[in-house]
């Protein structure tokens, strides 16, 4: 088991995903040069965990999420090298990447395993932490899309991954829906349920704007592990970003042990730089919080909205009334043909 606290001086770990959720952000065109100026940023700065891998995950490099540009499992090996201090993170959704992935990726020295389900599905992840856990890995579940399940049904999905030995529960606002005493109350809800078999932890989405505000409730309501991208580098309007996160802590004498002044230093000198744009709160990425749409179909919206000419913003609009979750993107193509023959 993971202790409540990490130690004396540390309320709780922030772990970046820049070099993961923004991976979304930026097609998974991730150079090896860009994961080390990154990592080395990061690790200078302080913070704890630093999450690689494709956007979807160990074997997300396909047709149906996008091709990587740089293999995952050389990033990773990348990122361990660059690193002084940081723990080196990587997520895998069960179907998406296989167990030889894992392995793979601890072979290269990653250190924290992550595996995600959608909300309700929690019992396929079970194979997957006994593995981490067999190979000495830190495990962390991540619970997708929470925003459809109510805190105690989420709570009883997390017991299933601490179970199965999962050491930290994440309540996961894949669609940036959540807003404020919702995050506390799924957050306490698990660390009721959880009491000391697993810490519990919050990853936010900025598409409501709520980021910030929404992790320091998860924080309040017991989290001991927060996520949050660099410059908000992430899919949709971009995750809850580690520089404002960090002043704000600081401010409310939450310790996170990262340093404020340089992680802005390397938001605006380093991620920034590697970002093809910044990511916006603007119509499509409201949409998605507005209508709790995972966040990692924007950049499938705008590029089927391109083809089809059609608007994206009806398309996250029908995904969010279709309730679709992560692995449904073919579905994103079978509403934009929808809304093209509609049109003729
Ligand atoms: C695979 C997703 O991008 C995981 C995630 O970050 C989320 O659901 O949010
Ligand atoms: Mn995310």
């Amino acid at each position: 088991m993971l202790p409540r606290r990490f130690s004396a001086d540390l309320d709780l770990r922030i772990t970046d995903s820049s070099l993961r959720d923004g991976s979304h952000a930026k097609r998974h065109q991730f150079t090896a040069a860009e994961v080390r100026s990154i990592v080395e940023a990061l690790d200078a700065a302080g913070v704890p965990v630093i999450e690689v891998t494709h956007g979807d995950g160990l074997g997300g490099s396909s047709f149906t999420y996008g091709f990587s540009h740089t293999p995952e499992q050389e990033l990773i090996a990348t990122a361990v090298g660059a690193a002084r201090r940081a723990k080196i993170a990587f997520l895998m959704l069960p179907g998406v990447g296989v167990k030889d992935d894992i392995l793979a990726a601890a072979d290269h020295g990653a250190a924290v395993c992550r595996i995600a389900t959608h909300c309700t599905e929690a019992d396929i992840s079970a194979q997957h932490f006994g593995l981490a856990r067999d190979r000495g890995l830190e495990t962390v579940g991540f619970l997708m899309m929470a925003h459809s399940l109510p805190p105690e049904a989420l709570a009883k999905q997390g017991r299933l991954m601490a179970d199965a030995g999962c050491q930290c529960v994440y309540v996961v606002d894949s669609a940036g829906a959540l807003v404020l005493d919702q995050v506390g109350d799924r957050v306490a809800a698990l660390v009721a349920e959880l009491g000391d078999d697993a810490q519990v932890g919050f990853h936010g989405h900025e598409n409501l704007g709520l980021g910030v505000a929404n992790s320091v409730l998860a924080a309040r309501a017991g989290a001991t592990q927060i996520d949050g991208s660099t410059r908000r580098f992430g899919a949709g309007a971009g995750n809850t970003p580690v520089e404002a996160f960090v002043g704000v802590c600081d401010k409310l004498g939450i310790r996170t042990g990262v340093d404020f002044f340089a992680i802005v230093d390397a938001a605006e000198d380093v991620v920034r730089p590697a970002m093809p744009e910044e990511c916006r709160l603007d119509r499509l990425a409201l949409i998605m919080g507005y209508a709790g749409v995972y966040s990692s179909f924007l950049k499938h919206a705008y590029s089927l909205a391109e083809r089809y000419q059609v608007s994206g913003a009806e398309i996250l609009v029908r995904a969010g009334e279709r309730k679709l979750v992560g692995g449904q993107e073919d579905q994103l193509i079978d509403i934009a043909v929808g809304l093209a023959a509609e049109a003729r």
